[in-house]
């Protein structure tokens, strides 16, 4: 079980004499940019949640806290009960994270980068090779892997990078906006490939500004808004507020009124 309780991120703003950085802003203070206020949510072994939310919402720095890519200023991240930002070094191992660069080496074909990032993680050679073929088949990447990361296309390489993200067979997979790039039937594959978690009982925790994902795929939603978690429940819930069972319509009512139920317990 991944348990968030009141991440909070700020950044240093750039100084402008006179103007104010960003004058409408609420999230600006005394020379701070505060991204993430307090965004809380829950995610248990076989669930998939889906991070939602306006551009600029604090989604990609929520989902770099939880990474340990970013330390948070306030707030916790539990998994299972211990305090997964404690040690990072270790939280990492644990951690499948896909950010929204693929960051793959160039001169390394696909699979070669699967390998490498494997061998990272200290993955003996015919693990790894058999861990490769099974990403291969699920991610549908044979045809492409032996050709070099800077031949591919931009959908070809975010399968690469999904498939390195995975590698070592987290127990905890966040995926940041993971369909970026992707045509019709490599989206297909992906949300297979995303549901396929929920059977391994991995909590998996993705970024999204598909609702027909989240429709397909989450037994949870988390919506951020301004920094701060304006929804957290069952995607039930979600598509029930104000009663018209329609996601987007919630999605909407959520942004623009704000939307109960909330916090990590719902
Ligand atoms: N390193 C940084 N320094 C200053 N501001 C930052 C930094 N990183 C993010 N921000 C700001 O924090 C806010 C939240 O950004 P974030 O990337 O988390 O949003 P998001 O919800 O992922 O947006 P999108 O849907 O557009 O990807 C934005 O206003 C962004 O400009």
């Amino acid at each position: 079980m991944i348990e968030v309780k009141g991440l909070a991120k700020r950044f240093r703003l750039p100084s402008h004499k006179g103007t104010p950085y960003q004058l409408h802003d609420p999230r600006e203070h005394d020379g701070w940019f505060h991204a993430v206020r307090d965004v809380s949510f829950r995610c248990a072994p076989g669930e998939v949640l889906g991070l939602l939310g306006p551009n600029g919402a604090g989604k990609t720095t929520t989902l770099r806290l939880l990474s340990t890519a970013l330390k948070p200023d306030a707030g916790s991240v539990m998994a299972n009960g211990e305090d997964l930002l404690a040690d990072p070094l270790a939280a990492r191992q644990r951690i499948g994270f896909l950010s929204g660069t693929t960051g793959l080496y160039g001169r390394l074909t696909a699979r070669e980068n699967i390998e490498y990032f494997g061998r990272l993680h200290g993955m003996s050679p015919p693990y790894l090779k058999r861990r490769c073929d099974e990403l291969f088949d699920l991610l549908h990447m044979h045809e492409f892997g032996n050709k070099r990361a800077d031949q591919l296309s931009s959908g070809m390489k975010q399968k690469c990078a999904i498939a390195r993200t995975v590698v070592h067979e987290p127990q905890i997979v966040i995926l940041d906006e993971p369909t970026t790039g992707l045509d019709v039937m490599s989206s297909k594959i992906l949300l297979d490939f995303i549901a396929s978690y929920k059977a391994l009982h991995i909590p998996l925790i993705f970024s999204t500004h598909h609702l027909h994902e989240v429709e397909k795929l989450c037994d949870r939603v988390c919506i951020i808004n301004h920094g701060k978690t304006a929804f957290h429940g069952t995607t039930k819930q979600l598509r029930h507020l104000g009663g018209s069972a329609d996601l987007y319509d919630a999605f909407i009512s959520v942004i623009n009124h704000g939307g109960a139920p909330c916090g990590p317990s719902t």
